[in-house]
């Protein structure tokens, strides 16, 4: 960020008024100019029949459901000035950023899997400029919402989320997205040895495998890493940091 911006910076009123999530193990007090919501790989290769993760074989069927909780989270986060950030995952198409053999991405990555079983389909998962790689139309970002491409599951590796965040003061992390049990989770993990606070809201997730996964990543946010909260409880708390309420 360059510096005439940071000179020019001024809070808007209704951003420093603090809100309580209810939240577990405890709430948890957000102040919207020190929040982002930030928006996990919500492309279609995630949650579209027909990308990535449902040619792999997981099922998708509830990813639906997941796109209009994370809609209504983005609503009421920007009408309270809230900042959006999104991260994006793949790689340039010709797949340098997805590593060779010697890389365990090459070994792990279920696309790269897919793609090496079925060479048909060489080209078109996790590209950019494919199908696959782009926002699902639902959830496409809006004016001054931030993109954070990432070529890992951690939204923190290799990218400028850090420097994005702490540039604008921002010290707490509202996690949505796909696929809870791994970009969700590794980049929360990573929030957290970075000094963010971390709140997941469970039912703006999806896990990737069985239901289970879901849960066992819900207690470790709970537990260890940060907080759990849900969209109706997100919505309710920053509305009553939103615009109209603030005078
Ligand atoms: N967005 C994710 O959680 N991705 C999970 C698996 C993958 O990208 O292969």
């Amino acid at each position: 960020m360059s510096e005439a911006v940071v000179a020019g910076y001024q809070p808007r009123p209704e951003l420093t008024k603090s809100v309580t999530l209810p939240a577990r193990p405890e709430p948890i007090t957000l102040k919207p100019s020190e929040t982002a919501v930030v928006v996990v790989d919500m492309q279609n290769a995630y949650s579209t029949e027909g990308g990535y993760v449902d040619l792999a074989g997981f099922d998708i069927s509830g990813a639906k459901g997941t796109i209009s909780n994370i809609k209504k989270t983005l609503d009421a986060a920007r009408e309270a000035g809230v900042l959006v950030v999104y991260f994006q995952n793949g790689w340039d198409p010709d797949y340098v950023e997805a590593g060779g053999p010697g890389s365990p991405n090459w070994h792990k990555s279920n696309a790269l899997k897919t793609m090496r079983k079925r060479p048909e389909l060489q080209g078109q998962l996790l590209a950019k400029g494919t199908w696959d790689y782009a926002i699902v139309d639902e959830l496409q970002p809006k004016p001054g919402d931030i993109l954070v491409p990432k070529s890992r599951y951690s939204g923190f590796f290799n990218t400028n989320m850090d420097s994005v965040l702490r540039a604008r003061g921002i010290r707490n992390l509202v996690f949505v997205g796909i696929a809870t049990n791994v970009c969700v989770e590794s980049s929360l993990r990573d929030a957290f040895h970075l000094e963010y606070f971390g709140v997941m809201l469970e039912d703006a997730t999806h896990h990737l495998g069985p239901d289970f996964i879901q849960q066992a990543t819900v207690y470790n946010v709970e537990k260890f890493f940060g907080w759990v909260a849900t969209v109706n409880d997100f919505c309710g708390a920053i509305g009553q940091a939103a615009p109209a309420d603030a005078a």
